[in-house]
């Protein structure tokens, strides 16, 4: 087993003072899918940026494939596709322009795109099935369109660590499961997929991993033995009164996918169907 990444005890405290992770620990395998799961404001972006180097940890460390944080960023191995709410859609960027972005960590100082950023470009485009698309502007594509770009994105710099911020947010089931085998095919290559979601349905079927947040790293490991009822109950301290998991359950019939929790003041806390995420 290959070490993808692995954070030892980190704290990472923001410069208002906000502590938003206290001692964090887990590792991840390579070659795997990893949820990242816990409540608006557990920690998942914050772990994100620690992992991107885009916040100090205050304590503990982070290593990706065995390099500290900064050595994983000089060598460009950690790309990221961000939340739709990070990016602003108003600048007029074209699609390959976006993509091409990819490409700047393995270009010289001018960033003058070689033929073969230009290649990557047009293999990443056609890998999630947007090459109509390259010369459209970023803000003239749908939600679903949009997160197809940004994964061409991190194909195209060939990350070998890719940190996905809630990439099902506002897809169609169609996109999802494109999404989805894509990011198959990319653990089949050995990546390491880091993958935030509020598509608590999902987990059990395409992730092999869980890590459960909540301004520390509650309980890591294989989802069999993690994406548990009691750990579940933990991270989002409410009572798990919809849960089914496992097998061909999951894939009977919509309701089956289905996870609800309630919180303690017994309104429903998350509800999420095949399709759905909020
Ligand atoms: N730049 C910042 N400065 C100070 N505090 C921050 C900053 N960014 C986030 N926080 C705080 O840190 C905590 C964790 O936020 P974070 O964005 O990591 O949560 P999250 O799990 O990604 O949430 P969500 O599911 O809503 O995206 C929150 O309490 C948040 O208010």
């Amino acid at each position: 087993m290959t070490l993808g990444i692995v954070a030892d005890d980190v704290t990472v405290t923001y410069r208002n003072g906000h502590t938003a992770l206290r001692h964090a620990s887990f590792d991840i395998p390579t070659g795997t899918i990893t949820a990242l799961v816990g409540v608006n404001g557990a920690g998942k972006s914050t772990l994100f940026k620690a992992i991107m180097g885009f916040v100090p940890a205050a304590g503990g460390s982070i290593s990706v494939l065995g390099m500290p944080v900064k050595e994983a960023l000089r060598q460009n191995i950690v790309a990221y596709v961000p939340q739709s709410e990070e990016v602003d859609w108003t600048f007029p960027v074209l699609v390959e322009d976006v993509v091409m972005m990819g490409r700047y960590g393995h270009m010289g100082f001018l960033r003058r795109p070689k033929q073969a950023d230009q290649d990557a470009v047009t293999a990443a485009l056609a890998r999630v099935g947007m090459a109509n698309f390259r010369h459209r502007q970023i803000g003239e594509l749908s939600g679903g369109q949009r997160k197809r770009v940004f994964l061409a994105r991190a194909l195209a710099q060939d990350g070998k660590v890719i940190l996905l911020d809630e990439p099902f947010t506002g897809v169609d089931v169609q996109t999802e499961d494109a999404i989805i085998q894509l990011l198959r095919d990319m653990r089949d290559e050995g990546r390491v997929m880091l993958v935030s979601t509020h598509n608590l349905g999902s987990v059990p079927e395409f992730c092999d991993r869980t890590v459960l947040v909540k301004e520390t790293v509650l309980a890591f490991g294989p989802t069999e033995t993690t994406f548990t009822r009691e750990n579940l109950e933990l991270a989002f301290g409410g009572v798990l009164r919809h849960f089914v998991l496992g097998g061909s359950d999951l894939h009977d019939d919509d309701d089956s996918r289905q996870i609800t929790v309630i919180s303690d003041d017994e309104r429903p806390f998350v509800v999420y169907d095949e399709g759905g995420g909020n």
